[in-house]
């Protein structure tokens, strides 16, 4: 048998991004008969996981959380980088394109509490702290009785600020969750009915440098076409809105049948006012779907939406 070809893995250090890499890793071991020892994962630190002191979309957004790794893919020095779909930048530098997604996990958010068992469990004046836009809006659309709150720092962080009382709840991905085994953290689980997730949220994404055909070929096996579907109309979706961290916006895109459904929402930061739409089509025309949504959002948001 031939040596085996070498891929190198990047990715952040975080827990979360290192059990998203370890996940890749061992999706690829199996159709090609490699060994760990040839997915070597390097890696990197990023801007974005030196900032902890203010929000991210203040300091300038989601492309901080893949520059480095953009920038290690274009030397050479990693050959795929793992992210979270959900923290990508609509457009990637030149060169670079994201080869495909792995099958997604749970879609939905989870609400964390020790002390109330929902949403609509919680006091009056009651303190949710999240560091998400598009969940601090959505929070404040449901209760505008509530306070809430910035809280950051990677899942476990926040789950130990929960813990300390600095908050009376707070919101997680059950992707993130499931992925670090923290699962018996999650007080209720938020229907997507009632509570959109963010584009992209629970799948993960590998980029590659964009013609690099042996890598691509390599990590072919482990791509799902259904995620890639949903995630084209999601991302077309938030591409036409600009999507920047500043705005409050979900989406979410699932096949139905044979049918693909995406659904979008934009809200004002405050939540006192949100615009939806909904599209149906063919899975082909995912892109054409989330662009139409989008646009039609466009259209009918008042020009003073998206300030506070
Ligand atoms: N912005 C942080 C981030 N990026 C991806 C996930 C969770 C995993 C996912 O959505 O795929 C999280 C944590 C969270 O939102 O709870």
């Amino acid at each position: 048998m031939a040596a085996s070809p070498t891929l190198v893995i990047g990715t952040r250090g975080s827990p979360l991004a290192l059990a998203q890499a370890h996940q890749t890793q061992d999706r690829l071991v199996a159709p090609h008969g490699w060994a760990v020892e040839h997915l070597p994962l390097s890696i990197i630190k990023t801007t974005g996981d030196a900032i902890q002191d203010r929000p991210l979309s203040e300091a300038g957004g989601k492309g901080l959380f893949t520059k480095e790794l953009d920038i290690a893919l274009l030397e050479g020095s990693i050959d795929l980088a793992v992210h979270s779909a959900k923290d990508l930048p609509t457009t990637l530098p030149e060169g670079i394109v994201i080869a495909g997604f792995l099958p997604r996990e749970d879609v939905r958010d989870a609400f964390i509490s020790h002390r109330f068992k929902s949403i609509g469990d919680l006091p009056q004046g009651a303190v949710v702290g999240s560091a998400s836009l598009r969940r601090q809006a959505q929070i404040r659309r449901l209760r505008p009785d509530l306070q809430v709150t910035l809280l950051r720092g990677n899942v476990q962080t926040r789950l130990a600020k929960l813990e300390r009382g600095e908050v009376d709840a707070t919101l997680l991905a059950m992707a993130g969750l499931r992925r670090l085994g923290l699962t018996d953290h999650v007080t209720t689980t938020l229907e997507t009915d009632d509570f959109l997730p963010a584009v992209g949220q629970g799948a993960i994404a590998i980029a590659i440098r964009a013609e690099d055909e042996r890598v691509r070929e390599a990590i072919a096996p482990i791509l799902d076409a259904p995620t890639g579907q949903a995630l084209a109309a999601e991302r077309a979706f938030l591409t036409i809105l600009d999507g920047s961290c500043r705005t409050p916006i979900a989406g979410h895109a699932r096949l139905v049948g044979g049918e693909l459904e995406f659904r979008g929402l934009v809200l004002r930061p405050d939540g006192s006012e949100s615009l939806e739409a909904v599209r149906r089509g063919l899975p082909e025309d995912a892109v054409a779907l989330g662009r139409d949504a989008g646009s039609e959002l466009r259209s009918r948001m008042p020009p003073d939406f998206l300030k506070a």
